[in-house]
């Protein structure tokens, strides 16, 4: 592989931004990469990769090239020349990279191997969470599999095609994708591709979402006719998929305490084709009151740690906090107490996080079964999904039921 200085300049310049002046990886790479409109899909996907990759690995690379944070510009071109480095990439003679110690890189690499908490990259916190919360061998094998980079999985959207017509729809445009087994709406591409330029796409044909994260709506039970409130509805990722599956049919309300993610929802339920959601900002107590024993199904897609996640968001690794956790658990205790009260007698409610943390998961749910709040309800199942062992995102989704 070559390296092209102004490629390599954009990565140096997102890195600053994300590591030093703490944005967010995926809005800096998005406003990067509109930066020069000659570059094509190759020049960008390496500076998306690189960045992510160097994102993703940053305790381990600072470490090798003993480099501490603010990282000055010189620094972050040493983090460049450890990532190029462990690649086999052929430095080239820019001054930027003069002196690189490649065999002492390589040597240290593979003293840090030995390492858990360098050779994954986490800070020291997570480490001692994750073998808290999992057991010193599911956290090795969780962790590991949460750095590999994600697949991208897209959801037909069942209103507007079906599975195997989008599939021919794709491969026309030269994007091959195989189906996924008990996913009944999802295809992986067989190699990346920026799937938002296809005319599929813009005709509401699918959404990129995670083959765990589709297992949610289908675990809610919902039918054609029901009403149906999705409690943390964000951007509208489930609630897209609740509405395929009830045919547009019923009522499903979502709500949020963002209102601008809701906005989005809209802008994505237009597209999608999908006309029974009824979005709603929580902006007073009333609009949760309102809905009391009002729905059949109710989802809480909660807020959470997002540690099913990193493989797609690594830099979750250095922004979450022990403490951000803590309020977090609290926020979803309320939530399932608040919010299981919108439920009608004999209703179905699910439970799920993108967290694989069971004090997030399990731990939540059996508490709120044995508080007041709970008391009417039952565990009917859940599913513990490890990224270990399915090759997608960590996720967790409890069903439970209301007595009549
Ligand atoms: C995991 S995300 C939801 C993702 C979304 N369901 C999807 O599938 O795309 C959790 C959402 O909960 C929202 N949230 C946080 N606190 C909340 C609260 N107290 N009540 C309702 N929503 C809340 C956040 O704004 C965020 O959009």
């Amino acid at each position: 592989m070559r390296l092209h200085r102004n490629l390599v300049f954009a990565t140096i310049d997102a890195l600053s931004e994300i590591f030093n002046e703490g944005k967010y990886a995926d809005k800096v790479i998005e406003k990067t990469l509109k930066r020069d409109k000659r570059w094509g899909s190759r020049d960008r996907s390496f500076i998306a990769e690189t960045t992510y990759d160097i994102v993703r690995w940053k305790r381990l690379y600072a470490e090798i090239a003993e480099v501490k944070e603010p990282f000055s510009r010189q620094n972050l071109f040493r983090l460049f020349a450890v990532w190029a480095t462990l690649r086999g990439i052929k430095l080239p003679d820019w001054k930027q990279l003069e002196e690189t110690p490649t065999r002492r890189i390589k040597g240290k690499f593979d003293s840090l191997s030995k390492i858990r908490k360098y050779r994954e990259s986490i800070p020291d916190w997570l480490d001692e969470t994750g073998v808290k919360e999992l057991g010193e061998k599911k956290w090795e094998k969780e962790i590991h599999a949460l750095n590999e980079q994600a697949p991208v999985i897209i959801r037909t959207n069942t209103l507007k095609t079906t599975k195997e017509a989008l599939q021919k729809q794709l491969a026309d445009e030269e994007i091959f994708t195989r189906p996924i087994k008990n996913h009944p709406e999802a295809l992986v591409l067989e190699e990346r591709a920026n799937v938002f330029k296809t005319q599929a796409f813009k005709d509401g044909f699918f959404e990129v979402q995670d083959a765990s994260s589709q297992l949610v709506a289908h675990f809610l039970d919902v039918q054609p006719g029901m009403r149906v409130v999705d409690t943390c509805a964000g951007a509208g990722g489930k609630t897209l998929h609740l509405a395929a599956l009830m045919e547009n049919k019923g009522q499903i309300v979502a709500l949020d305490i963002y209102g601008n993610k809701l906005k989005e929802l809209k802008r994505r339920a237009r597209r999608a084709g999908a006309h029974n959601i009824d979005p709603r900002a929580i902006d007073n107590n009333k609009v949760i009151k309102k809905l009391k024993g009002s729905a059949d199904r109710v989802l809480i897609d909660a807020p959470c740690s997002g540690l099913g996640v990193l493989s797609r968001n690594p830099d979750a690794k250095w922004k979450l906090q022990p403490e951000f956790i803590e309020t977090l658990k609290q926020t979803q205790s309320e939530i399932l107490e608040q919010y299981s009260k919108i439920l009608k007698p004999g209703g179905k409610m699910v439970y799920a996080t993108c967290s694989v943390l069971p004090s997030e998961n399990q731990d939540q749910v059996e508490k709120f079964l044995n508080s007041e709040a709970g008391k009417d309800f039952k565990k009917v199942k859940d599913e513990k999904i490890l990224s270990s062992e399915t090759g997608y995102d960590g996720f967790y989704m409890a069903l439970l039921e209301k007595s009549n």
